[in-house]
């Protein structure tokens, strides 16, 4: 880290038990893989969060994956104070402990319709994560063409189920409306009583947690894991879960630089 740091990462340094540390998972700790249920943590991932998760107010892991399931492909557990918020918000998982809400009621004709929508469709898979549901093209011959043929048919299946599109990295999933993750991020800083924020992500679903983070108020930074297939503005743009880890040492390194003796 040098001098010319982003005033919101020099912050993080200057005071880190104020700090709040937010990361999401697909893209950003874990590469991108064709198979969903394949994704794995970058192996320097759980050794850098359960360092910083020593030094750092907070590390919050914020995904549209379902808590445990990013615990579990994170290798999450052992990282001191680790808060999951999956779901984009609606489920927490804290300390071992797991609290998520009732299944949303529009679930069941989601996973039926979805089905009727893809079936024979080459290469194009159904996620269901129990409180959401996804379709993923990334293995179909031509994943673009058949993610934009199916957006306007997943919308209306969205507004017949009552749920919300949340559309991705060659993926469009329907989840329970009312949350996001600016609004997951943001509650947690205020509950956190945080001083200072970062905030890594990779793709559309974290837009809102950048825009948490420019208008909360508090010295921050927004963390761009960099691939080819999304561009997207941030105070730093790093190459991929590689170079998030990288950044999350370099942070350990320099608040560690910090310390008195
Ligand atoms: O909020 P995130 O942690 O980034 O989760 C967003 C979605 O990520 C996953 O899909 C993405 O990663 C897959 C594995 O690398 C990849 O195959 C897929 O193309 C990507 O879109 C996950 O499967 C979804 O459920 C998450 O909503």
């Amino acid at each position: 880290m040098t001098a010319d740091m982003p005033d919101g990462l020099k912050a993080i340094v200057a005071d880190p038990a104020g700090a709040v540390i937010g990361l999401d998972f697909d893209g950003t700790l874990s590469p991108i893989v064709p198979d969903p249920a394949a994704a794995r943590i970058h192996p320097d991932g759980p050794a850098a969060l359960a360092r910083l998760g020593g030094l750092v107010g907070a590390v919050v892991i914020v995904t549209g994956r379902p808590a445990a399931t990013a615990v579990e492909y994170g290798s999450l557990a052992g990282v001191p104070g680790l808060v999951v918020l999956g779901h984009y918000g609606l489920e927490r998982w804290e300390g071992g402990t797991l609290t998520t809400p009732p299944v949303h009621p529009g679930l069941a004709r989601a996973r039926a319709g979805l089905s009727a929508l893809t079936a024979g469709l080459d290469g194009v898979r159904i996620e269901d994560k129990e409180r959401a549901v996804a379709v993923h093209t990334r293995q179909a011959p031509d994943p673009q063409a058949t993610l934009d043929a199916l957006r306007e048919p997943v919308i209306a299946l969205a507004a017949e189920a009552g749920l919300a599109v949340e559309p991705g990295k060659l993926v469009l999933e329907l989840r329970p409306p009312g949350t996001d993750k600016g609004k997951a991020l943001d509650a947690f800083l205020r509950e956190r009583a945080a001083r200072s924020v970062l905030f890594a992500g990779d793709d559309l679903g974290d837009l809102a947690a950048f825009a948490a983070v420019r208008a909360c108020g508090l010295p921050g930074v927004t963390v761009f894991s960099g691939s080819s297939e999304l561009e997207v503005e941030a105070d730093l743009v790093v190459d991929g879960p590689g170079g998030v880890i990288g950044l999350l040492n370099a942070i350990a390194d320099a608040i560690e630089g910090e310390e008195p003796g």
